[in-house]
């Protein structure tokens, strides 16, 4: 446990919608409830690509510090000198442009998932932090949790024996109660193209996290070996996935990955079957769903004996008893600006792009394509998905 003051991150944030306002709410939940007392979290500033009135009403919402600035756009929330760390929260249409457009103001940045909707443009960005010396991270919460730190652990200690392989699924079903479409129109961040829409991009990351985080990023520095990919789509009718199956291929180390994703049915109806199964020589380990946001595991051994392992999510009594499990990579930000360190060592830059690699060849195999506006990977401060245009 650190002494002192805890050392404060002042955030400034990009758009007022469903996950920003569940981002916050963690940010302004005491650190100390969570066993954090080495770091805090200030919300400084908030911004709106359609009104400084959206911003005011966000920061009502959220119950935020009254003296916080609002901003009708994202140009002038990242020139605000106050803010240290901006956290991106637009579709993922938007991320590239958008966290450009924080990068180049000089702003140190959290970005959603998915990081960006190409490769290159996932390259571009860590270029560019490393060229200014700046934190750059993808929000993959999932990858903080306790739960997840544990897993790595359990892996590393051997618990299971020599891990082969990793099947890990994240579906939702947002099946219409009538007809054969879906519970949103067409031009839902889900499933509109022009939004990067689509099961892959949405939930794919996840099933693709356990997938990373157990057989790649434990892999020996020197040995580190991006996985070949073999994908299969269904399409919906706007053009966006809505089924994908993703194998990933480790043939160096002998594993294989397998991460399915489906907004047409749920992973788990009952309550009952893993999630993600992580499996080896001398038993597997089992995490319960959702694969996003993990609190509860089972250890499984060759011979049949069992155990599961409960982690409550951590509830601030004194903000209505929230807590979602995004503050810890909230903390990690705080913990990588304070040690001077531009990239978390948890999900390395170079670990985001063979990410966005992997998910870039299974939409390809699929068939899945998206407009130049939100592929290119040419920076463009008036794009309009930076003026709220788009
Ligand atoms: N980590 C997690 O658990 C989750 C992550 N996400 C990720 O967060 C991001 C945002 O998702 P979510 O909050 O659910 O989305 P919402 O649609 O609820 O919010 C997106 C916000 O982006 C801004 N925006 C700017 N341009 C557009 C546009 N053309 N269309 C729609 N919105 C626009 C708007 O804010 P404004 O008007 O203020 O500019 C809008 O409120 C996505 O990348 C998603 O994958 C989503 C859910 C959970
Ligand atoms: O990141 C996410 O996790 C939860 C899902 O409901 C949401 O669509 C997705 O964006």
């Amino acid at each position: 446990m650190a002494t002192g003051n805890p050392y404060t991150l002042k955030w400034g944030i990009m758009a007022t919608g469903g996950i920003a306002e569940t981002f916050c709410k963690d940010l302004l939940c005491d650190p100390a409830v969570r066993g954090a007392n080495d770091v805090r979290h200030e919300i400084v500033a908030v911004s709106s690509s359609s009104s400084s009135q959206r911003a005011a009403e966000f920061l009502q919402r959220i119950d935020g510090a009254f003296d916080a600035k609002t901003y009708g756009s994202y140009a002038e929330l990242v020139v605000d000198p106050n803010v240290d760390i901006i956290y991106v929260a637009t579709p993922h249409s938007h991320h590239f442009q958008n966290t450009m457009l924080a990068l180049e103001a000089g702003k140190h940045v959290l970005c959603e998932k998915a990081f960006t909707v190409t490769a290159a443009q996932t390259r571009k960005l860590v270029e560019t932090a490393k060229a200014k010396n700046l934190f750059l991270m993808e929000a993959v919460w999932t990858r903080y949790f306790p739960l997840s730190i544990k897993v790595r652990e359990l892996i590393t200690s051997g618990e299971i024996g020599t891990v082969f392989r990793t099947i890990g699924d994240l579906s939702i079903n947002l099946h219409a109660k009538e007809g054969s479409g879906l519970q949103f129109s067409d031009s839902h961040r889900m499933v509109n193209p022009d939004l990067a829409g689509g099961a892959t991009l949405d939930l794919g990351v996840y099933p693709l996290t356990w997938v990373f985080q157990t057989l790649y990023h434990l892999q020996p520095e020197q040995d580190k070996e991006a996985p070949t990919v073999i994908a299969s789509s269904n399409k919906y009718t706007t053009g966006a996935d809505e089924n994908t199956a993703i194998i990933c291929s480790f043939p160096g180390h002998n594993t294989i990955g397998i991460a399915s994703t489906t907004i047409r049915a749920d992973t788990d109806p009952e309550n009952l079957i893993p999630a993600v199964r992580i499996q080896g020589s001398e038993g597997e380990i089992q995490v319960f769903a959702p694969a996003y946001r993990p609190l509860k595991y089972k250890v499984v051994k060759r011979n049949g004996e069992a155990q599961t392992f409960d982690y409550p999510q951590p509830a601030d009594p004194a903000r209505k008893n929230w807590g979602h499990g995004m503050f810890w990579e909230a903390d990690e930000c705080a913990r990588c600006l304070r040690d001077g360190k531009l990239e978390s060592a948890t999900l390395p830059w170079k670990e985001s792009i063979v990410i966005m690699e992997t998910m870039e060849e299974a939409l390809k195999q699929g068939g899945i394509t998206y407009p130049e506006l939100i592929t290119t990977d040419v920076y463009d401060p008036k794009s309009p998905l930076n003026t709220g245009n788009q």
